[in-house]
C-alpha cells in the first residue's frame, strides 16, 4: 500500500532517522521515495544521504513538491517557523503526520491555513529496528483512508494503536519517552558490573537477555508483575535483599513521578507552544 508513496521528512534528527531507517530496513519504502530536509545542518543531510541513499535537500520546495505524505519531525519549539516556511508548498492533497510532542492537530491546521488532513503520531526510536509502539490520533480533516495509510506506514516500524488526542500527553510519557527511562535503568545495571568484577561483555549480555526474558514472561502470563516478582523472591534470599533496597528508596514512587512529570510536560508544551491566538478563533 505504501511502497509508491513519496515521503517528505521536515527535520532530520534522531526520530526522523529512526522512522525512515526502519522503513528502509524493513523494505517497506525505497530510499528513492524518501525526501529529507532540516533547517541548517547540510552536513547531517549528506551523512544521511550516504548512509541510507535517501533524497536530501535544504530546499523545502524541492522536498515537498512530489510528497504524498509530509512528516513533521522538528522540535516543538520550531513548529511556527517551520510551518511558515513550508506551508506554501503543502496542499490539502497531502497527508501531514506530526511526531511533535505536545503540538495539537488543531494548531498545525491553524498554522497551515488549509484543510490538509493532520494526524498526530507518537512513535519511539525503536522504529529503527521495527519495534516502535506508535500511537496515532487523527485531526479534524482526517478520513478512514488517511488513517489506513498512516497505520500501514507506521505498522512497518512496529505496532500501532489509536487514541483520542486528549490521551496523547499520557501516551507520550510512556510510548515516546519511555525507552529513555529503560535505557537509563539499563545504564545503572551496567554500572554495577565493575564492582561485581564481572567481564563487561558477558555482564551486559546477561542483563539485556534477562530483561528480554522478563518482558517475554510478562507478555505470556496472566499474572500481575507483583505475582511474578514474588515468584522470584525467596525468604532471606538474594532477591529480597535487592528488593529491600528498591523499597527503602521508594523506587516505584520515583518511576511513577517520572512518568507523570513527562505527561505534565507534554501538557505544558501545548500551553507554551501550541496555542491559537484568541482573536483568530471564530
Ligand atoms: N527522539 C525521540 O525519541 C522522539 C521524538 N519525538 C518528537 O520528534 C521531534 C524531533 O525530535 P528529535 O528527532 O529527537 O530531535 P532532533 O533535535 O534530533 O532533530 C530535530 C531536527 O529538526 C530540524 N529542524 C529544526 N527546525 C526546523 C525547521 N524549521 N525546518 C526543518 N527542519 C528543522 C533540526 O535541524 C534537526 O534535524 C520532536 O518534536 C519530538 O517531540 C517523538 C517521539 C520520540
Ligand atoms: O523528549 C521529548 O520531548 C520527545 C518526545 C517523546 C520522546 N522524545
Amino acid at each position: 500500500m505504501i511502497q509508491n508513496y513519496k515521503l517528505a521528512f521536515i527535520g532530520a534528527g534522531s526520530m526522523a532517522e529512526a522512522i525512515f531507517s526502519g522503513l528502509i530496513n524493513q523494505k517497506k519504502v525505497s530510499p528513492e521515495n524518501i525526501y529529507v530536509t532540516n533547517r541548517q545542518d547540510e552536513e547531517r543531510l549528506h551523512v544521511l544521504q550516504k548512509k541510507y541513499g535517501v533524497q536530501v535537500s535544504s530546499s523545502n520546495e524541492q522536498i515537498l513538491a512530489k510528497a504524498d505524505i509530509v512528516i513533521l519531525a522538528m522540535k516543538p519549539t520550531g513548529i511556527k517557523q517551520a510551518i511558515q516556511s513550508i506551508r506554501s508548498y503543502t496542499s490539502e492533497n497531502q497527508l501531514i503526520l506530526s511526531v511533535l510532542a505536545g503540538i495539537t492537530t488543531e494548531y498545525i491546521s491553524y498554522l497551515l491555513g488549509h484543510k490538509a488532513p493532520v494526524v498526530r503520531v507518537m512513535p519511539n526510536t525503536s522504529a529503527a529496528v521495527g519495534s516502535s509502539v506508535t500511537v496515532i490520533s487523527p485531526g479534524e480533516h482526517v478520513n478512514d483512508n488517511h488513517l489506513k495509510v498512516t497505520e500501514s506506514l507506521l505498522k512497518a516500524v512496529g505496532i500501532v494503536k489509536q487514541v483520542k488526542e486528549k490521551d496523547l500527553d499520557s501516551v507520550t510519557a510512556i510510548a515516546g519517552s519511555g525507552p529513555a527511562y529503560m535505557y537509563y535503568l539499563v545504564e545503572g545495571m551496567f554500572n554495577s558490573l565493575d564492582e561485581l568484577q564481572l567481564d563487561r561483555k558477558l555482564g551486559e549480555e546477561l542483563i539485556l537477555e534477562m530483561i528480554q526474558g522478563s518482558v517475554d514472561l510478562l507478555k505470556s502470563t496472566n499474572q500481575t508483575p507483583k505475582e511474578v516478582y514474588l515468584n522470584v523472591k525467596s525468604p532471606g534470599g538474594t532477591t529480597e535483599a535487592g528488593l529491600n533496597v528498591l523499597e527503602n528508596q521508594q523506587f516505584q514512587e520515583i518511576i511513577k513521578d517520572c512518568i507523570i512529570k513527562a505527561a505534565e510536560r507534554s501538557k505544558e508544551i501545548t500551553k507554551e507552544m501550541s496555542t491559537i491566538p484568541k482573536s483568530t478563533i471564530t
